[in-house]
C-alpha cells in the first residue's frame, strides 16, 4: 500500500483579517519544526483577502506551511462580480482550494455540477482541489450516509481524468458534526472514508485510490484527532474552529503525540 502523508488543513472560514492572518501564521511557523513537516503536510485556507499577506510571509520567510483558498470560480475570467478565478489563486501561489464545502452547498446552493466545474477549474490552473462531501443529519438518521456521500463524490469527479484525480484530496465532513461539537465516532468516519476509497478504486483504479488522501472534518480537536487518525482510511483533517487557535492547531498537527 502507498504511504500517504497526512494533510492537516485549517479552514478558517470567515475569520481572521489579513493582519490577524500574519500573526497566526507566524505563530504556527514558530511552533512547527522540520520534524512536524516531515511527518505531516500542514496547510491553511484563509479568506481571500488574507492570501496575499500569507503568500508574502511564506515566500519571505521560506515557510514550509502551504496555503490555499476556500472557494474558486468555475469561470476563467469576465463579468462575474464577486468571484475569484483559479488564475488569480495560482498567481498567489496557492497550493489548495476547497471545493463544495457544505456551507457553500447550503448557503449558496452549490450543486454537484457546479462543484465538478470548480474541480476542473482548479486543475486547469494547477491547483489541488479539496473536494468536500458529507451528509446532513436527516440522511444520517435514515442510514443513507454512504450512498449520499458517494453520489456527491461521483458528481464532483465527473469526467475528471485519472492524471488529475490522483492528486485530489477528498474531505469527508458530515454536516451534523460541523461546528456542533458533535464529532463523528472514529468508526463513523472510517465507514464513509473507506467507502470513498472503494469508489475511487471503482471509478479509476486501486492504485489511484491508494494514493488519494481522504480527510475527516467536523469538530476535530487535539483531544479527538488521534483516534480519528488511527483509522486506516483517514489521512488527515479539515479543521474549522480549532484551527483558529494556533496552539490547538499545532497539537492537531502533532496528533501522534496526543
Ligand atoms: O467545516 C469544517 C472544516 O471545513 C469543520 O468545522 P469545525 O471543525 O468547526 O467543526
Amino acid at each position: 500500500m502507498t504511504t500517504r502523508t497526512p494533510l492537516m488543513a485549517g479552514n478558517w472560514k470567515m475569520n481572521l483579517n489579513h493582519l490577524e492572518a500574519i500573526a497566526h501564521v507566524q505563530k504556527l511557523a514558530f511552533a512547527l519544526a522540520d520534524k512536524d513537516y516531515d511527518a505531516v503536510e500542514v496547510a491553511v485556507l484563509p479568506p481571500f483577502t488574507d492570501l496575499r499577506s500569507v503568500q508574502t510571509l511564506v515566500d519571505g520567510d521560506k515557510l514550509k506551511i502551504k496555503y490555499g483558498a476556500q472557494d474558486i470560480s468555475a469561470h476563467e475570467s469576465g463579468a462575474y462580480t464577486g468571484e475569484i478565478s483559479g488564475a488569480m489563486l495560482a498567481k498567489l501561489k496557492c497550493t489548495y482550494v476547497a471545493v463544495g464545502h457544505s456551507e457553500r452547498r447550503q448557503y449558496h446552493n452549490e450543486s454537484d455540477e457546479l462543484c465538478n466545474a470548480k474541480v476542473k477549474a482548479a486543475y486547469q490552473n494547477g491547483l489541488t482541489p479539496i473536494l468536500c462531501v458529507g451528509e446532513g443529519l436527516d440522511v444520517r438518521k435514515a442510514g443513507n450516509q454512504v450512498a449520499h456521500t458517494l453520489a456527491q463524490l461521483d458528481g464532483g469527479l465527473k469526467d475528471v481524468p485519472a492524471e488529475q484525480a490522483e492528486s485530489i484530496v477528498i474531505a469527508y465532513e458530515p454536516v451534523w458534526a460541523i461546528g456542533t461539537g458533535e464529532v463523528a465516532t472514529p468508526e463513523d468516519a472510517q465507514e464513509v472514508c473507506g467507502a470513498i476509497r472503494g469508489r475511487l478504486a471503482e471509478l479509476y483504479s486501486q492504485e489511484l485510490a491508494d494514493k488519494v488522501r481522504i480527510q475527516y472534518g467536523g469538530s476535530v480537536k487535539s483531544g479527538n484527532v488521534a483516534a480519528i487518525m488511527a483509522q486506516p482510511d483517514v489521512d488527515g483533517a479539515l479543521v474549522g474552529g480549532a484551527a483558529l487557535d494556533s496552539d490547538e492547531f499545532v497539537k492537531i498537527v502533532r496528533f501522534r503525540d496526543q
